[in-house]
């Protein structure tokens, strides 16, 4: 990644510091940035061993979801950027990881192959990646440094994380306070050139996020040199308490030459010359040296402020683009949902189901009732029937003091959607069966049956059909669920994709003056897309965020495997020109050599997903795609 200096000479500044113990030797000071030689010298004085085993204690799936709990709003406005990179992750053969301020991971989702080279270095859900435990690495050292950073290959401190190469930035709160990083990893051979500016630009839009709702009834000043910039990540923000400074982000503290210190100290007046009339609308207002900048107050909505975010969230409707038929499917399903029939939406992973079913939520009489979403993939075996049944308090160990409702009462009164219900354990396909025939639900532990009322809709990328024939889906339950399915097409079977591309771009980038030039445009539309929509529209928000506003995005800002597909339009058949299939003879060895040790781990496992999964570093939705879906 680095062009500054090859692997081979790090590797021989790293033996001058670390075994012939020269610190200071000549490739050392020249070839290691500062920034990573003060790491090295931290751990080595903390008495860490760099050619040991990093120490790697794993939380128990209790205590990892017990601190997710506790992580809830860091991991709710990390989620849109988490999404967008995972696009960008899967591309790149890299994964997304979300920690907490400690450096223990939260998150890891991205491309499974490397997933599962990285989980042999523990970059998974439940491992800290502190740099005191873990050594010099980007989530680590980012946090201890307080700032954006890249560590790649053998610049890590411990010897078996040289295969990665890491990009990470550190999350803050509006009071200044670290409260987690972000990051993208990948192999370290693989030149990911934009990571670290995805990185710094998602963290940015995440600590903006921040602001979004805590600052009610305080005076919150949102404010930038250039007036287009108001109401994007990249405006200033401080937040005054009767005059005086009490929150900020990066941006605001930058523009008004101060640092986090000034929180508590500084007041309005004392910082601007002039500050925006509090009308909430934007004003020109003027700095104490006197230049001018543009600025509001946040109350009545201004004319000229643009929308908060500069690109609109993908989970709303306005997002959500169907082709005629599949609106009209939609608008059947609303009418079965409204009659208790329960509609299957099925399709390749990032074709929308989620997405769809929302929508259905939003146009049925159900509306005013909840959406709880369940990923039956997603939740490990051993919890997924105290969450959907839930449990009376003391059921079992580890249950929570006062029990727990479960996600079918919780979705009383609206619409329940379980997606990935192809992965749902047999067992439990049992129980579910019972409740939609006697709508009542009865906790674990001996509480009584309770009655539910919940419209149900369930997602599937599978065949159920052949996983009822396999014996390994319950012929009764898939009578029941799949009344009516909505298929939704995969992205490479459009006919229309260069308009679908260019109309998910109008809808995701309100930013005008950033365009993609034709040639980009038809690359677009000739590339695979192994991930669909999801795919997709984080690609298309990773080149407006790092577009240039007139200057068109050129082939050169796609990443390599797009800029390699064909620029010859899919006409006729489309997924012939370009499915997965159509990918190069080196990629097929590399996904055939995946699936087998996947189906060896599998047979040593007993044929246990979970424990695969597990053993694999993946989660176990990956693995049935990978291996029942191939
Ligand atoms: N029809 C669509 N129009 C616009 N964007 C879409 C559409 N479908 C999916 N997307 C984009 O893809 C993302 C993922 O969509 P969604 O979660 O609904 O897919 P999914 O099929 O449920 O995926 P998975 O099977 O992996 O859970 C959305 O957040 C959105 O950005």
């Amino acid at each position: 990644m680095r062009t500054e200096a090859s692997p081979r000479a790090v590797l021989a500044a790293r033996r001058q510091f670390f075994h012939d113990g020269r610190p200071e030797g000549p490739l050392v000071t020249s070839l290691v940035p500062p920034s990573i030689l003060r790491s090295w010298q931290r751990c080595a004085e903390r008495g860490l061993d760099s050619a040991a085993l990093p120490r790697l204690e794993p939380m128990t799936e209790h205590e990892l979801r017990e601190v997710a709990e506790r992580h809830e709003k860091l991991r709710r406005l990390s989620r849109p950027e988490i999404e967008s990179l995972y696009a960008d992750a899967m591309q790149t053969g890299c994964v997304v990881v979300l920690t907490d301020a400690s450096g223990l991971i939260l998150d890891a989702l991205g491309n499974a192959d490397f997933a599962a080279r990285a989980a042999r270095v523990a970059l998974r859900p439940g491992v800290e990646w502190g740099e005191g435990t873990t050594g010099t690495n980007a989530v680590g050292t980012a946090i201890v440094e307080g700032r954006p950073i890249s560590v790649h290959g053998g610049e890590h401190f411990y010897d078996p994380h040289g295969i990665l190469s890491c990009s990470a930035a550190p999350i803050l709160d509006p009071f200044g306070q670290t409260v987690g990083a972000l990051d993208l990893s990948g192999p370290a051979a693989v030149d990911h050139r934009h990571a670290l500016g995805l990185v710094r630009l998602a963290v940015e839009q995440i600590e903006h996020r921040f602001f979004d709702d805590d600052f009610k009834g305080r005076r919150v000043l949102r404010f930038q040199a250039e007036r287009e910039l108001l109401g994007t990540a990249r405006e200033g923000i401080l937040v005054f308490e009767e005059d005086r400074l009490v929150a900020a982000n990066r941006v605001g503290l930058g523009l008004a030459g101060l640092d986090w210190s000034a929180l508590g100290m500084q007041r309005a007046d004392e910082m601007f010359a002039e500050l925006p009339r509090a009308d909430g609308a934007a004003h020109m207002m003027r700095a104490l040296g006197g230049a001018g900048l543009f600025g509001r107050f946040d109350g009545a909505p201004s004319r000229h402020a643009r929308p908060p975010r500069p690109l609109a969230d993908p989970r709303t409707a306005s997002t959500l683009l169907l082709r005629p038929a599949d609106r009209d499917a939609v608008s059947r399903a609303v009418r079965m949902v409204e009659a208790d029939v329960p509609v299957l939406i099925r399709g390749e992973t990032g074709t929308g189901k989620e997405m769809v079913a929302h929508e259905i939520h939003r146009l049925s009489e159900r509306a005013s009732g909840p959406f709880v979403a369940v990923n039956c993939a997603a939740i490990p075996e051993t919890l997924i029937e105290s969450e959907l049944f839930g449990y009376e308090d003391g059921a079992f160990t580890g249950a929570r003091r006062h029990g727990h409702k479960g996600l079918l009462r919780q979705a009383e009164g609206g619409l329940l959607f379980l997606d990935e219900i192809g992965d749902m354990p047999l067992g439990l396909q049992s129980r579910l069966l019972r409740v939609l025939q006697e709508r009542e639900v009865a906790p674990l532990g001996g509480g009584r049956p309770v009655h539910v009322d919940f419209a149900l809709l369930c997602a599937t990328h599978r065949d159920l059909g052949a996983l009822v024939e396999a014996g390994a889906f319950r012929s009764d339950l898939y009578f029941r669920i799949a009344h009516y399915t909505i298929e939704l097409p995969a992205l490479r079977d459009l006919d229309n994709r260069l308009e679908t591309i260019r109309a998910l771009w109008r809808r995701l980038v309100d930013d005008t003056r950033v365009t993609l030039s034709e040639s980009c445009e038809a690359r677009l539309a000739a590339y695979h897309w192994p991930g669909n929509f999801r795919q997709l529209a984080g690609t298309l928000r990773a080149l407006a965020a790092l577009a240039e506003p007139r200057r068109p995005v050129e082939v050169d800002m796609l990443p390599a495997e797009m800029r390699a597909s064909s620029s010859s339009l899919p006409s006729s058949s489309p997924s012939a020109a370009s499915s997965p299939s159509s990918s190069t003879p080196c990629d097929a060895t590399l996904d055939a050599l995946t699936v087998d040790a996947m189906r060896r781990t599998l047979d040593a496992c007993g044929g246990n997903v979970s424990r695969a999964a597990r053993q694999l570093g993946v989660n176990r939705s990956t693995l049935y795609r990978r291996l029942f879906n191939a």
